[in-house]
């Protein structure tokens, strides 16, 4: 069994009358890829601050590599993890070498491992021109960058892809891959649920300082119940034939044009429904099921919740 690295017990956090974390129970386990995703002021945040000791909770217990998070021994564990916060202050009139020096020092890592760590984020050329000039992706690299100072064996990553372009999205999960290759376990938020849903191992789904939902992505979708989507392309001129085999079934497509034709089709009638469409021959081209996406997923919760 995995060794669970993190382990947060009926966590509280209230601001006056606000609980942003309320009631979290929680254990991520060695190597993970592990998403916590959210509406906004979910609770995310915080409970990312609490599990970096940044922010002390109101009640409850966290506890990283078996450690309390607190104290003086937590500050060896601390050394060992690497974050990237949601918004990075960064200082515009350093280079972005200079930059990561001075994150270097502050965790006391060695700068001669500066420049490696650049090239890694695809900085190298950008290394000496101030952060000024750094256009919104780059500053989100320096902040990766930043994180990955001192070689961290647990990563705690809050909207890493935040303004990065698609290939700067690609790169970053690329290295996220390799840093998992050599065990690094990782905590990530995103609001971009179909760039996670493929990604990580497992998800916390947060509402209201709760955790709603919490597994794999397929766990979590069949905590849900929710229908496929079934791309259907025909043959033109046999819309009738392929209508009268949904009506059949009770189907009636959402979209139906040029020779193709989508619908919502219940998990429990999939075999049904494959067999009418086989059924009707070369009238069917080709057929594409569609499992429901994570944002669906995220939408369902929230409607079960309102
Ligand atoms: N310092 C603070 N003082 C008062 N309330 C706060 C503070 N920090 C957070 N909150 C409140 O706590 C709740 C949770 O906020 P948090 O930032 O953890 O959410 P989040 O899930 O990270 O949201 P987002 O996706 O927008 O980043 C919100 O209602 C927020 O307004």
């Amino acid at each position: 069994m995995t060794e669970q690295l993190i382990e947060i017990r009926n966590v509280h956090k209230a601001y006056g009358a606000v609980k942003a974390v309320d009631g979290v129970d929680l254990a991520v386990g060695s190597g993970e890829l592990f998403g916590l995703i959210g509406h906004n002021g979910a609770g995310k945040t915080t409970l990312f601050k609490m599990m970096l000791g940044l922010l002390p909770a109101s009640s409850g217990d966290i506890h990283i590599g078996g450690q309390a998070v607190r104290g003086e021994a937590f500050r060896q564990v601390r050394r060992s993890i690497g974050y990237l916060p949601e918004s990075l202050a960064l200082y515009d009139n350093l280079t972005g070498l200079e930059t990561l020096h001075f994150f270097a020092r502050l965790k006391g890592v060695d700068r001669a491992t500066c420049p490696a760590l650049l090239d890694r984020v695809g900085l190298a050329g950008a290394a000496g021109q101030r952060v000024r000039n750094y256009s919104k992706g780059m500053r989100q690299r320096l902040g990766f960058a930043q994180a990955l100072l001192g070689t961290p064996r647990l990563l705690f990553l809050d909207e890493p892809t935040n303004g990065l372009d698609p290939q700067g999205i690609l790169e970053f999960y690329r290295i996220l891959a390799e840093l998992r290759q050599g065990g690094v376990t990782v905590v990530l938020t995103s609001h971009i649920l179909a760039e996670i849903q493929q990604r990580v191992d497992r998800l916390a789904l947060m509402r209201n300082g709760r955790i709603q939902a919490l597994g794999t992505v397929q766990a979590l979708r069949h905590g849900q119940d929710l229908p496929l989507t079934l791309r259907v392309s025909f043959r033109p001129g046999d819309e009738n034939l392929l209508l009268a085999a949904l009506a059949a079934l009770n189907i009636a497509p959402s979209e139906m044009a040029d020779g193709s034709a989508r619908f919502a089709c219940p998990r429990q009638q999939k075999m049904a429904v494959l067999a009418a469409l086989t059924a009707a021959g070369p009238a069917v081209r080709d057929i594409d099921v569609h499992e429901p996406s994570l944002e669906d997923i995220f939408l369902g919760y929230a409607e079960e919740e309102a």
